[in-house]
């Protein structure tokens, strides 16, 4: 009590005797004025009632309060605020001192993480932009630790034999698991595929009601093909629906009924499902656009833009991948993407390193010819792939090549469906030993152990190069590509010099003095492949 007054009286000086009346009636009032401060404070500070009543104010209205005697109740109070707000302010600054420890604590654990994940992203060669982004995956074991990864889908890639992800994966997969949209530009035959199956296997219902849940656009019926038979390796052991958007299906199929989790097409034939056969996109929660930076040229981005809309579902997350991403592509992306991220693994837009390349002067079309027999005599072991500029010289080397009983085939847009996919088969089964293409299979064909490339005829742009050459040297073999070129080819030759000094390839110096070419693209007119006698080819 006496040290309740003191502090009550802290700092005032009269004489009780003399004004004791007074001090009576000031009591009185404080009382009730006090009572009220007991029943606000108790609430406020949480104070425990040691013996609770109920008494009635000014304002008769019940109060509880402490004690018996009101007087000692208010200096009671009164002490145990003071030294309530003492404590409280002692225990809250101890409180502060241990919430600042642990906020600094915590920060310094986030700065470690941060600087841990740059030197692991730099061994890796993996490049970021944008904020938040989630730390890169050390093995195919955090997919489980991190994101409770069924442990189907862990055996399905072990048993595909993939030890550990590769770096677009790392990066990718975490990315894509925290809803993030992104733009990834990686090496050809560096995983891509899996780094955006993987997430979507993940976050999707095998056999959900909502129907299409995630959509994958490739420019090839064949690259569509190639990811469908992919997907359902990887989600085999449970039920999704993984569709391919066939011919028939676009025509004929009842997407009403139809049960699909995952559809997987060219813009075209999803376009043409959603505008003249009602094909509902609402639902979809991943949309990847694969080879992006193909799929946002001339031909397809008007379909692209009607699919984007359709999938109008807000908590979309959409995805863009590609060996070679231009500036273009990338600012179109930010433009209707939200709050993307930009991974790049290696340098940008430039060829794998595993690839060796090799540029070789062949004067003309005929020495073109001469060049390649000379190849196929001396070094050239199979299976080779060799791209041409059009489907007619795509004809006319096929005949060149079965004259002389090389076992070849072909593939254009010309031929038919199963025409295309045999040849694609018969290559991928080693029944074919060199198969002449047009750029239809250039872009994410995965022909495991393709020996080498030959650009017979050469690329329209550095992109092209880098697509055809990249169906050798994948997923980290040793590959061979050779680029014959005439005097018509010289405007683009710095261009594609330029991208085997990037990965690491030796060119003649003087290509590299070549003036710029301003077109990103170059396709001159040649002369007809063929050296056969008129007859034959008659
Ligand atoms: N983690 C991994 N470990 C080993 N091999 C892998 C791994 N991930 C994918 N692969 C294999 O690597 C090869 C190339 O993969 P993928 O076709 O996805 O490459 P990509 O980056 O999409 O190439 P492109 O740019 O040409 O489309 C495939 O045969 C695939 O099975």
């Amino acid at each position: 009590m006496e040290r309740a007054s003191s502090l009550l009286f802290q700092g005032t000086h009269f004489n009780r005797k003399k004004f004791a009346s007074d001090i009576a009636i000031f009591n009185k009032k404080k009382e009730a004025e006090e009572v009220d401060l007991v029943v606000s404070d108790e609430v406020e500070f949480n104070v425990p009632l040691m013996e609770e009543q109920e008494t009635v104010g000014k304002s008769g209205k019940k109060r509880k309060r402490k004690g018996n005697k009101v007087h000692e109740v208010v200096e009671g109070f009164s002490v145990f605020k003071k030294s309530s707000v003492s404590e409280i302010s002692k225990e809250a600054s101890v409180d502060d001192e241990i919430a600042k420890k642990s906020v600094h604590e915590a920060r310094k654990q986030i700065d470690q993480q941060i600087e841990r994940d740059s030197i692991f992203r730099k061994k890796h060669g993996i490049h970021i932009s944008g904020t938040n982004i989630p730390s890169p995956l050390q093995s195919f074991h955090e997919l489980r630790s991190r994101y409770a990864c069924k442990l189907y889908l862990l055996r399905n890639l072990l048993q595909r034999g993939f030890k550990d992800p590769t770096p677009i994966q790392r990066q990718a997969i975490p990315m894509l698991l925290s809803g993030r949209e992104c733009f990834a530009c990686a090496p050809t035959g560096s995983g891509k595929t899996l780094a955006f199956l993987c997430p979507i296997l993940m976050m999707i219902k095998a056999g959900g009601k909502d129907c299409i849940q995630a959509i994958i656009l490739c420019p090839t019926r064949e690259l569509a093909a190639q990811t469908t038979r992919e997907c359902k390796k990887l989600s085999k052991g449970k039920k999704f629906h993984v569709k391919l958007m066939t011919k028939e299906l676009t025509r004929c199929g009842d997407f009403k009924k139809m049960p699909c989790d995952i559809l997987i097409s060219t813009p075209l034939r999803i376009e043409y499902a959603v505008k003249k056969r009602k094909l509902d996109l609402s639902s979809v929660k991943y949309l990847v656009l694969d080879e992006s930076d193909k799929l946002f040229e001339l031909g397809f981005v008007k379909q692209i833009d009607s699919i984007v809309k359709a999938c109008s579902n807000p908590s979309i997350v959409r995805s863009l991948f590609s060996a070679t991403m231009p500036d273009t592509v990338e600012e179109l992306a930010r433009s209707i993407m939200h709050d993307a991220v930009r991974i790049v693994v290696g340098n940008k837009n430039s060829a794998s390193e595993t690839i060796k390349q090799k540029l070789l002067f062949a004067g003309s079309e005929k020495g073109k010819l001469l060049a390649l027999r000379q190849s196929f005599a001396e070094s050239l072991n199979p299976p080779v792939l060799l791209f041409v500029q059009s489907k007619e010289r795509a004809k006319e080397l096929y005949k060149e090549l079965a004259f002389e009983d090389i076992n070849a085939d072909v593939i254009h847009a010309d031929l038919t469906q199963s025409e295309r996919d045999d040849a694609v088969d018969n290559f991928r089964s080693g029944k074919t030993w060199v198969l002449i293409a047009t750029d239809v299979v250039a872009r994410g064909m995965d022909f495991k152990g393709v020996k080498c490339v030959v650009n017979y005829d050469f690329p329209e742009s550095a992109a092209a190069y880098i697509h055809r050459i990249g169906r050798s040297g994948r997923a980290g073999r040793s590959g061979e590509s050779i680029t014959l070129y005439t005097e018509e080819d010289v405007p683009l030759l710095r261009n594609i010099a330029n991208v085997m000094v990037s990965s690491g390839c030796e060119v003649p110096a003087w290509i590299l003095k070549l003036p710029k070419l301003r077109k990103k693209k170059h396709r001159p007119t040649r002369d007809s492949i063929s050296i056969l006698p008129d007859e034959i080819n008659e």
